[in-house]
This record gives structure tokens, C-alpha cells and sequence, in this order.
């Protein structure tokens, strides 16, 4: 059995978070298991409230499970403080995984799941282990320092972020407009390719970011190769989106029963850049 492993927050709402990657990771057939970093009380609207864990908990529950398992991949989501980050990578520093980095900073309805004093947390420890990040437009712009308005920009973008030695930067264009969702990728030995989807007008798209990673890890932890892996998990999330729930009176969640009944029904296109 493949084993993975996320280290995020917990959605009390199920869409997003730590229920958003077993869920995930159920679907596409890998064992889950996860380190708690925060809970929130969430729902479609947004988030109430936020709790987060003690470092040395955050600790103890990776090296409990790593301990015991040998996890193949392993994401990050919430993160929350640079104290929880400096605390992952303490224990992933003697550890041999594939490291799938989701810079999550502002859940949908506004509110910071990233304090604002982690973002330099973030670039110094982990993204020089990070096998794949997945920044959204603004999480880029934040990590990288420059304003991003144009595709010339994102690229920009890219490269100062590769600079720090992660592996490999998958700009999510979500956030952008456009009858195209397009995503661009960029290794660090200089290629890169676009993945484009059909925009779905919709707003069920609550947990989209944390499916689209943890589907990549679910994919590294059965072997995929890293562009085979992100394919893949665009097209779990095109389906997750595409067949919404209509759950919840806000941002609804992505549905993970999509992809077993339309994985043959869906279209990614690929253009090498
Ligand atoms: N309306 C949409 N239609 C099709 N694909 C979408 C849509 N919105 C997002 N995507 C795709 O979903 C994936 C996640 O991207 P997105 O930019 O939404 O992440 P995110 O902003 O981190 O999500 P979250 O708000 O959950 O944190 C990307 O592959 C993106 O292209
Ligand atoms: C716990 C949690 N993690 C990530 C996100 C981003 O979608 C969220 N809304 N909640």
C-alpha cells in the first residue's frame, strides 16, 4: 500500500484542509495519514474561528506516524505560524520524501491562515526541500515579491521562486479570468508547460487548491513521475469541480466522487512552453 501523508489545518465544513486531502487520497487509492497544524470552525461562508497546535505536538504527531510508516509524499497546507514551519522542517530535514509545498495564506472569504510573519518561514525552510510548490497568483506574488498582473509576470515570478531551489512551481491560474483555467509549470532545469482546462462558472469551488495538492501527492506516493503526477491531479480537480455537491449556502465544496465514474470524460490540454 502507498502511504502519504498531509500536514494542514482541519475544515470543520469537510471541503477544504485536512478532509480535503484524505478525501482525496482515498479516492485515488493511498493510504492517508496527517499531522494537524490548526482546526478552524468553517463552513461554505468562511472561517469563525482558528485554533492552532504547539509546535511540539505538530512534531510529535509527524515523527509518531514516520516512525512507523514509510511515507513516499508528503504535503503541506495550512501551516498557520513560523514556528509550526520551522517545526516541519526540523523533522523533514533527515527524511528522504517527495515534498509537495501548498503555500495556503488566505482561505476564500478573506481570512489568514498564514500569519503574515511566516512568510519568510516559508521561503527560508521550506521551499529549498520542496520537490513541487503550488502557489495561486497572490501566494506567488507574495513569495516572490513582485506584483503579478500579466502571464510575463507569473513567469517572473516563477523563476525568483525556483531561485530559493525548489524543484518545481506550478502557477495555479484560478484566480485569473478567462474562458481557460491554465495552469503553468516551471522546472528548475529551465522547461516548462501550460495545462489548460474549461473554466467552470461556478462557486463550488471551496478546497480547490487543497484537492489539487493533495491529488499531486497522492499520485508522487503511487509512483507517478512529477509531470505525470500534476496531469493527473488537474484532471481530478477539473472533474471535482465540474460535478459540484451544491452543499452549503457559500462557497461549496469540490466533489471527490467525480473522478472514479468521468476520469475518461475529461480534458486537459497540455502545451509544452
Ligand atoms: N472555476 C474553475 N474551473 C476550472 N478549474 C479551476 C477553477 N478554479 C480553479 N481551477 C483549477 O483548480 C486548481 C486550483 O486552483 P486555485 O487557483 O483555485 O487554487 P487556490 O486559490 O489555491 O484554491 P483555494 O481557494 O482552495 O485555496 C487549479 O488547477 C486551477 O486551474
Ligand atoms: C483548513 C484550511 N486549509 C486550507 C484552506 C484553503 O482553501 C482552508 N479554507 N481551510
Amino acid at each position: 500500500m502507498d502511504i502519504v501523508m498531509t500536514v494542514a489545518g482541519s475544515d470543520s465544513g469537510g471541503g477544504a484542509g485536512i478532509q480535503a486531502d484524505l478525501k482525496t487520497f482515498q479516492e485515488l487509492g493511498v493510504f492517508g495519514t496527517t499531522a494537524i497544524t490548526a482546526l478552524t470552525a468553517q463552513n461554505t461562508w468562511g472561517v469563525e474561528g482558528i485554533v492552532s497546535v504547539e509546535q511540539d505536538f505538530v512534531k510529535q504527531q509527524m515523527l509518531t506516524v514516520l516512525a512507523d510508516f514509510p511515507v513516499r509524499a508528503l504535503k503541506t497546507g495550512m501551516l498557520f505560524s513560523a514556528e509550526i514551519i520551522e517545526g516541519v522542517a526540523q523533522v523533514l530535514a533527515d527524511k528522504d520524501m517527495l515534498l509537495v509545498i501548498d503555500p495556503v495564506m488566505i482561505a476564500k472569504g478573506g481570512a489568514p491562515l498564514l500569519q503574515r510573519s511566516a512568510i519568510e518561514a516559508l521561503k527560508k525552510h521550506l521551499l529549498p526541500i520542496a520537490t513541487v510548490i503550488t502557489p495561486n497568483i497572490p501566494e506567488a506574488a507574495e513569495l516572490s515579491g513582485i506584483e503579478i498582473t500579466s502571464a510575463e509576470d507569473a513567469k517572473k515570478a516563477a523563476h525568483i521562486l525556483l531561485q530559493t531551489g525548489v524543484n518545481c512551481v506550478v502557477m495555479k491560474g484560478g484566480h485569473l479570468e478567462g474562458d481557460q483555467a491554465v495552469d503553468a509549470v516551471y522546472f528548475a532545469d529551465g522547461t516548462s508547460f501550460m495545462m489548460e482546462s474549461q473554466r467552470i462558472r461556478t462557486k463550488q469551488t471551496h478546497g480547490t487548491g487543497c484537492t489539487f495538492s493533495a491529488a499531486i501527492t497522492a499520485f508522487l506516493g503511487k509512483g507517478f513521475e512529477l509531470k505525470e503526477a500534476i496531469i493527473e491531479a488537474k484532471k481530478y480537480v477539473q472533474l471535482a469541480i465540474s460535478h459540484p455537491l451544491n452543499i452549503g449556502n457559500g462557497h461549496g465544496p469540490t466533489n471527490h466522487f467525480a473522478y472514479k465514474h468521468y476520469k475518461n470524460q475529461v480534458e486537459v490540454m497540455v502545451v509544452e512552453a
